[in-house]
């Protein structure tokens, strides 16, 4: 399975980072942070959905999606655009990410800044605080309910808030125990990269009105985001028809329905 190519290269990958910027050096740097960015009030809004806008240059299942790849351009995009959100993938192998993106993202907006990769070490932690992170996602998946607990605490500790990802009930159960506050349902399985909505609608309704609910991967249209609105997800978390998109300011407004 495609996940676990994935997590198999991330533990090399965060082995060879750690030999070169041991834990220490960034610990010890962390007090020179720039203050975080309130993930969580960005979908406080009170009318309409919020969307957390990703920059993605490529998947696994798609390969490259966009060719004339810029993240800062992007950002600015998303920004004047009023995303409440962005979302920025790091990882470099199957996605063609990079950790100085959320810098480089930083410096052209206020938006909170939400790391996507594959959290499997503590070390990524400390390491999204100095890449400049306002938020980390943490995939129920490729975790132990107990790795899941302390992450969550790591990033509390840091100011950082966590995305909670889940694709199934026992996932979704497991997230609960948890107690995360921040839920990502993504639509995608991972086993044959289908995306259907219906993922969100199962597993919704198991989740108490308290927490924030964010509906995940494809989703493309105006209609896609009244269904789930209908639903009562607080947030959509949008990559590739962003990406694919050959305006962006007209794909927000199509899927804001203005
Ligand atoms: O491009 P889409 O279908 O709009 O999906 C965005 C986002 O949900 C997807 O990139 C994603 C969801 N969970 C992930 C975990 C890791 C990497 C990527 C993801």
């Amino acid at each position: 399975m495609i996940l676990d190519k994935i997590v198999t290269y991330k533990k090399m990958k965060v082995k060879k980072e750690k030999e070169i910027t041991p834990i220490n050096h960034i610990i010890s740097s962390i007090e020179n942070c720039k203050e975080r960015r309130n993930f969580k009030r960005a979908f406080e809004k009170v009318k309409g959905l919020s969307i957390i806008a990703e920059i993605k240059k490529a998947s696994p299942s798609k390969g490259i999606i966009k060719n004339n790849f810029n993240p800062m351009e992007i950002a600015i995009a998303y920004t004047e655009n009023k995303a409440e959100a962005i979302s920025i993938l790091t990882e470099d192998k199957f996605f063609r990410g990079d950790n100085s993106y959320l810098n480089v993202v930083r410096n052209v907006t206020s938006a909170p800044l939400l790391r996507k990769d594959f959290i499997i070490d503590p070390y990524q932690i400390y390491q999204s605080k100095i890449l400049g992170a306002d938020a980390i996602l943490l995939i129920v998946s490729i975790l132990s309910k107990t790795q899941l607990i302390e992450f969550q605490k790591i990033a509390r500790s840091l100011g950082l808030f966590c995305l909670i990802e889940v694709h199934n009930r026992a996932e979704l159960e497991i997230a609960l125990e948890a107690d995360s506050e921040i839920i990502g349902i993504n639509n995608r399985n991972l086993k044959t990269f289908k995306t259907s909505l219906s993922t969100t609608e199962n597993l919704i309704k198991h989740i108490p009105k308290s927490k924030i609910i964010i509906s995940e991967s494809g989703i493309n249209t105006r209609q896609n985001i009244k269904f789930l609105e209908t639903l009562g997800v607080n947030g959509v978390l949008i990559g590739e028809s962003f990406m694919r998109a050959s305006c962006i300011n007209d794909k927000f407004k199509e899927f804001r329905g203005e």
